[in-house]
């Protein structure tokens, strides 16, 4: 019975009937009608979880708009003239020019402070490469079809999609930038523009789909709150800075 509830908090009101109906965890809304059998029994059809079935129909309309949305994944997309611009954003949110300039900055700067603040936006870059690793690892979640390999500079799980790289590391890099360097407000919403639109044309270039991105931007904010908690400091780190100011 189709309209058989199968949560337990509804079950009083209308009992189940049969195997079927008595599983917890299934879905009316998936629930296949019964099939008689040759001995005129239903014959038990598995039927999937209401959370599987929402999970599925999410990721589902996840494919479905990201691929409306992809409308630069290919020159002749109905975008494709703005392909390059949003190539350049690639390389700009990319981990390539973020860890050189970084190291550029470290060897160059002379102020201890302005050292302290770049050896942790290092450690804030290497740390999300490692945990965006991990996750693309374990989640193997592949590239929208419509994307075309052809990426700036990447590694073996860059095959994969979920989360965003380029998602989690603006998200990061806005939040540090925003609390250590002293900024007028227009460059402040500049960053935070920034990081908004390296997220959107992911899924403009067919490189992501958008949960992708989303999942991406709330990790990249929590990956901050990690290099917080860790902060390098004289104080938490006195042989590193010792070292260091040799
Ligand atoms: C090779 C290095 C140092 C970084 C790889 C950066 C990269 C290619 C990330 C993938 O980003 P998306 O997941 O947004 O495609």
């Amino acid at each position: 019975d189709r309209r058989t509830p199968s949560h337990p908090a509804l079950q009083h009101e209308s009992p189940p009937q049969g195997d079927q109906g008595r599983r917890r965890g299934r879905c009316p809304a998936a629930m296949p009608s019964p099939r008689s059998s040759p001995a005129g029994r239903a014959a038990p059809v598995p039927s999937p979880s209401c959370a599987a079935v929402a999970f599925r129909s999410l990721l589902a309309a996840d494919l479905r708009f990201s691929r409306q949305l992809g409308v630069c994944a290919g020159e002749r997309s109905a975008w494709g003239s703005a392909r390059p611009l949003l190539r350049l954003l690639e390389v700009s949110g990319h981990g390539v020019p973020w860890l050189a300039g970084t190291l550029y900055g470290l060897g160059r700067s002379e102020s201890p402070a302005g050292r302290e603040v770049l050896l942790n936006l290092l450690f804030a870059l290497v740390l999300d490469l490692v945990l965006v690793a991990m996750v693309k690892g374990l989640v193997r979640r592949r590239r929208p079809t419509h994307n075309k390999m052809d990426m700036f500079v990447t590694i073996s799980v860059d095959k994969y999609s979920f989360p965003s790289g380029h998602a989690t590391r603006a998200a990061m890099v806005c939040r540090f930038v925003l609390h250590h360097l002293v900024l007028a407000i227009p460059l402040r919403v500049l960053v935070v523009l920034w990081a908004i639109i390296v997220g959107i044309s992911r899924v403009m270039l067919g490189r992501h789909n958008v949960t992708d991105v989303a999942f991406g931007f709330i990790m990249g904010y929590m990956q901050y709150n990690v290099v917080k908690y860790f902060w390098l400091s004289p104080l938490s780190a006195p042989a590193l800075f010792a070292v260091w100011n040799q």
